[in-house]
């Protein structure tokens, strides 16, 4: 089932083209968005959360126009959102934040609305802080926070924007074992700068740059552009884009390797790295699936 289809969807800020004519069909599974600061990841979500609207071209969520008011409206009450900032309500408890979200969820049985409170906090491994006032929370515990209030009610299509910036290694592999469960029947698309996330939990890998899609694939097809543009020595090569000394003490570099250099296997952020780091002068073919 498709649940998010863009064709050609633009949008600008003033004279600065955003997305530039984005096309793109996602259903049931998690997407991993990728993209430099400034690539349109956060306009890209807001147009798919229904908070914006595109200037130009065309949006499904869930077979339905966001356009429409009631389209729109229809589209929330099924939709899960994480946005990248937020705002929270001065002086609500943790449990008093997430009861009001699923309020305006229209969740109206009080008592069936206080269970699902209940289970979302203790998703995110807050229900011991059910009574603690949300200005008191740590930075990592608003963000678990704003996951919660996404989880409420059963969201088929789940916008989650660099959820995982804060949290600590333990909540980060938590939210990795939440996410990917839920996304064995929904559709979710999370934006984050951290590619072994992406290499861990997201099958699929879309990277934005520029306002336009650069690569939409497997986290093993973008490994597998660097092929033979990773190698290994002891001093920076010429040819290295970059280079950083790895735990074994020997220097790992991308770019253009020298003859008879020692290859080694490319990751994912070696893909990326290549990517977009040429996107700017050359012109770098989409992958396909
Ligand atoms: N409301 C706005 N008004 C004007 N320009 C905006 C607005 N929102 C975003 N932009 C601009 O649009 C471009 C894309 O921003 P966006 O936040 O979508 O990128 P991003 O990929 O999410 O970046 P980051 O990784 O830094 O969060 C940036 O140049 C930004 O300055």
């Amino acid at each position: 089932m498709t649940d998010i289809q863009l064709t050609t969807v633009g949008k600008s800020y003033g004279r600065r083209r955003v997305l530039a004519g984005i096309t793109l069909d996602v259903g049931t599974g998690v997407l991993g968005l990728l993209g430099p600061n400034g690539a349109g990841k956060t306009t890209l979500l807001r147009v798919l959360a229904t908070v914006a609207l595109p200037d130009t071209g065309r949006v499904e969520l869930l077979g339905r126009d966001p356009r429409d008011p009631s389209a729109r409206a229809a589209i929330r009450r099924r939709l899960g959102y994480v946005p990248q900032q937020t705002g929270f309500p001065s002086g609500f408890t943790t449990f008093e934040y997430v009861d009001y979200v699923a309020i305006l969820k229209e969740m109206t049985d009080r008592r069936a609305r206080h269970d699902e409170v209940r289970r979302v906090l203790d998703v995110v491994g807050l229900a011991g802080m059910a009574r603690r006032r949300v200005w008191r929370l740590s930075g990592g515990m608003k963000r678990r926070l704003v996951i919660a209030q996404a989880l409420l009610g059963d969201p088929r299509l789940m916008i989650l924007d660099e959820p995982t910036v804060g949290l600590d290694p333990e909540q980060r592999l938590r939210f990795r074992d939440t996410i990917s469960a839920l996304a064995e029947d929904r559709c979710v698309v999370v934006s984050t700068h951290q590619t072994e996330d992406v290499t861990a939990f997201c099958p699929r890998v879309v990277v934005l740059h520029e306002g336009g899609i650069r690569f939409d694939g497997s986290p093993r097809l973008l490994a597998a552009t660097a092929t033979g543009r990773v190698w290994r020595s002891d001093r920076r090569d010429p040819g290295a884009r970059l280079a950083w000394r790895t735990g074994d003490g020997t220097l790992r570099q991308v770019g253009s390797p020298p003859p008879g250099a020692e290859l080694v296997e490319p990751s994912a952020e070696d893909g990326y790295l290549l990517l977009v780091g040429e996107a700017e002068t050359d012109a770098v073919p989409e992958a396909g699936t």
